[in-house]
Parts: structure tokens; sequence; C-alpha cells
């Protein structure tokens, strides 16, 4: 069995597979910390039927996946390796592999580069290694997919040196990318000619270009704060704009952290919440201006990854936003509609795959984002080994 985790900063979402690819998983949820409190939902066949709630107290974390362990111990569902999402794989690693102790200190030492993600996967690491030491792990990197990319997407216009250093554009969202590289075939078979952009929206958000299903250029640069304006991370901005925060305002670098990350995006632009759904249930003009300018950066964001493909063919909607919300993919190819792109709007109110207007220059299609089963995917050849 094999236990496949996403760590969050409050969540940890997991699913268990069988040590071969299969369609769906043997079990799956959600294990979250919040306000003091843990929970955990177990879904088994597809029916969530256990909940648990425990005081947080010490070491709420290594208590979390004990709880999960055990439970799946249990049910004789024995986990006998774990594979972990994590964000930043730097330069170095670019393909799924199996942890040791060197390996975790390089991991460790990109945790400046993506402060909301990569301590919380690491810490999942160490504490299942805890609790059952034998237990091979596995990580799949967020930035791997993106390591095709020729250098001029790569680059910052900075001196030459800092490219050396390692500061240039990685792109993340990389295992969701993938996945849509995978199952895009399928439903369009000229994929492998096309030249795609997909939009993965969801708490966080970002864009890929992807050619011959190979990514040739992605919104997110260095960390995960580019690009796209996301539930509370800004997105792209004039860096002139920190220069002023730290100058004029006497911000120090954990406020303007917390500005960048935390206080940005849907949250700080609408002033009410960092959730879609929330903003699109209300009636708040803020909170309308906030979905469109989200709709609009997303909009001006595959205009540019256009640009660097030198066409579009077919555009991809993934991820909780992608996914779920009709009224954002609208407003969004709405923008796009000079391109030639045209929705069926029937078939978007619907959640379709297939979203297009039969007259549509560009084709556009709905899928859903499967990072857990990516993970399987790539990890499968190095199991048993
Ligand atoms: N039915 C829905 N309508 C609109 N937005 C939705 C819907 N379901 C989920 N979302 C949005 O998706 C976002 C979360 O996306 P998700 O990909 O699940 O996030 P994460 O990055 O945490 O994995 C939230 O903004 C949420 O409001
Ligand atoms: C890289 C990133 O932004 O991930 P998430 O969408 O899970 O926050
Ligand atoms: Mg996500």
């Amino acid at each position: 069995m094999l236990l496949v985790l996403n760590a969050g900063s409050s969540s940890l979402k997991f699913a268990l597979y069988p040590q071969q690819v299969a369609a769906a998983p043997l079990a799956d949820g959600l294990l979250e910390w919040r306000d003091g409190q843990l929970s955990g939902v177990l879904r088994q066949d597809g029916e969530a039927d256990c909940h648990w709630q425990d005081e947080a107290g010490a070491q709420p974390h290594a208590r979390m996946l004990g709880w999960l362990l055990h439970t799946l111990t249990a049910r004789q569902l024995p986990v006998q390796a774990a594979v972990h999402r994590v964000v930043h794989g730097g330069s170095h690693f670019t393909q799924a592999l199996r942890l040791d102790a060197r390996i975790l200190a390089e991991l460790e030492a990109l945790t400046p580069l993506a402060p909301l993600h990569q301590p919380h996967n690491l810490a999942a690491v160490a504490q299942l290694a805890q609790l059952q030491p034998d237990l091979p792990q596995f990580a799949c990197f967020d930035t791997a997919f993106h390591s095709s990319q020729p250098e001029l997407a790569q680059w910052f216009a900075l001196p030459r040196s800092w490219f050396e250093q390692g500061v240039r554009r990685y792109g993340f969202h990389g295992l969701s990318y993938a996945w849509v590289a995978h199952r895009l075939p399928e439903l369009h078979p000229q994929a492998g000619d096309a030249k795609v952009v997909a939009l993965h929206l969801g708490n966080g958000a970002s864009a890929c270009a992807m050619q011959g299903m190979r990514s040739v250029a992605s919104s997110m640069g260095f960390t995960a704060l580019d690009g796209l304006m996301m539930g509370s991370r800004c997105g792209q901005i004039d860096p002139g704009v920190l220069l002023y925060a730290q100058q004029h305002l006497g911000m120090d670098v954990g406020a303007v952290e917390k500005l960048l990350y935390r206080q940005s995006g849907l949250l700080g632009v609408s002033g009410l919440s960092s959730d879609m759904r929330t903003l699109l249930a209300s009636d708040a003009p803020a909170a309308r201006f906030a979905v469109e300018l989200f709709c609009y950066r997303a909009a001006c964001e595959v205009g540019a990854l256009a640009t660097a493909l030198g066409g579009l063919d077919v555009l991809v909607f993934t991820g909780g936003i992608g996914e779920h919300a009709a009224p954002v993919r609208a407003m969004i190819c709405e923008r796009l509609a000079w391109l030639g792109l045209a929705l069926d709007d029937r078939a978007n109110r619907d959640h379709a795959t297939r979203l297009h207007a039969t007259a549509s220059r560009i084709s556009v299609y709905r899928i859903e984002a499967d990072e857990a089963r990516q993970m399987v995917r790539e990890v499968q050849p190095l199991l048993n080994r």
C-alpha cells in the first residue's frame, strides 16, 4: 500500500493506493489542524465513514499522522511506502526519488523559496519517519515538470551570476500539469502537436504553456508568488512596491512576506475572503472587483504564454476554481474571444469536459486535477527497485 501525502499549512490531504496504478484510491481523506482542534476524515469506497476530532495539544501533526496510520492498519490497509508532494526541488531534483538524510538536508535549504509549502511537506516526512522508521519514503516535485523549459523562459534579467546561483524561474504546480499532459491526449487526439496553455486555478494559481506535452514556460517563477493573482498571494507585482514598503513604510522583511503571501490576492482585494466560492456568492462590490481582477490577470497571462508558444490551440482549466467556477471560466474566456475562442455556455454551466463551442478556433477542456495519481505514476518505477 502506497500512502500519497500532500501537506499544506493547516491541512494534509492523503490517499492510499495499491502498489499498481489503479483507477481510484482504496481510501482517501483530509487531516486538518485549525483553531486548536485536530480533525480527520477518511473515505473508503467513496463514503466518508470515519471522522475523528481531538484537541491540538502537543505535536499536533504527529498525532494526526498517528491516527491515520493506526486507522489504516486497523482496516487491514497497512502502509508500506509513502510518497510526498514536495513543492520545491530546486535545480537538482527534476525527478521523483527516494528520500534520505542528505536529500532532506538539501530540500530543507530550499525552505525560504517556498515558505508556505516546503516546511509542511518536509515535516510530514520527519513525522512519518518517527512513527514508522523503516518506511521507504519518496518525493515528487512541483518544479520537476518545468525542467524542460528553455533557458529563455528560465532567466530573470539579473546579472549572470544570479542565475548561476539558482535565482531563476522554476515554475510550480508541475504535478498538476503533468497530469494534464497525461489526460489531454485522451480528450484531444492532436494534443501532441498542439500549443496548449493550462490554467491551474486553486488556492495557489498559475498557468503553464506546453508544446509536445512538455512545459515551455509558466507564470510562476523563483517562488510560488509570481504570476496570477491567488487566494492570498499577490502574483505579479512591480518589485518597486517592495522597496517602497521597506524604505518609506518601514516594513520589515517578515511584514513584507506576510503581505505578499497571506494578506493579498482575493483576500486582500476583496477584504472579505480568499475563497472563490464566498466571493462568487457575495454582492459586495469589492468581492466582484476581486473576481474581475483575478480573471483579467489570468486572461492576460494566457495571452503572454500564447506569445511564448507562437500560437494557441488548446486551453485547459484545472484546480478547485478551474474545475468548479463556471462564471470564472466564462469571464476569462470572454477576454480571449479576440483569439477566436468561444465557450459553449451550456457545457460550461454543466461543467462538461469539453467546453468550447463548435465554431471555436481554440479547444477548451476541463480536467480534474489529480496530483495524487500523478505521484503514483511517477513513483511506480522506483518502488520495486
Ligand atoms: N463550487 C465551487 N465554485 C467556485 N469555487 C470553488 C468551488 N469549489 C472549490 N472552489 C474554489 O477552489 C479553491 C480551492 O482550490 P483547490 O485546488 O482545492 O485548492 P488547494 O490549492 O488548496 O489544493 C477555493 O478558492 C474554492 O473556493
Ligand atoms: C505551488 C502552490 O502554489 O501550491 P498550492 O496551490 O497547493 O498552494
Ligand atoms: Mg493545490
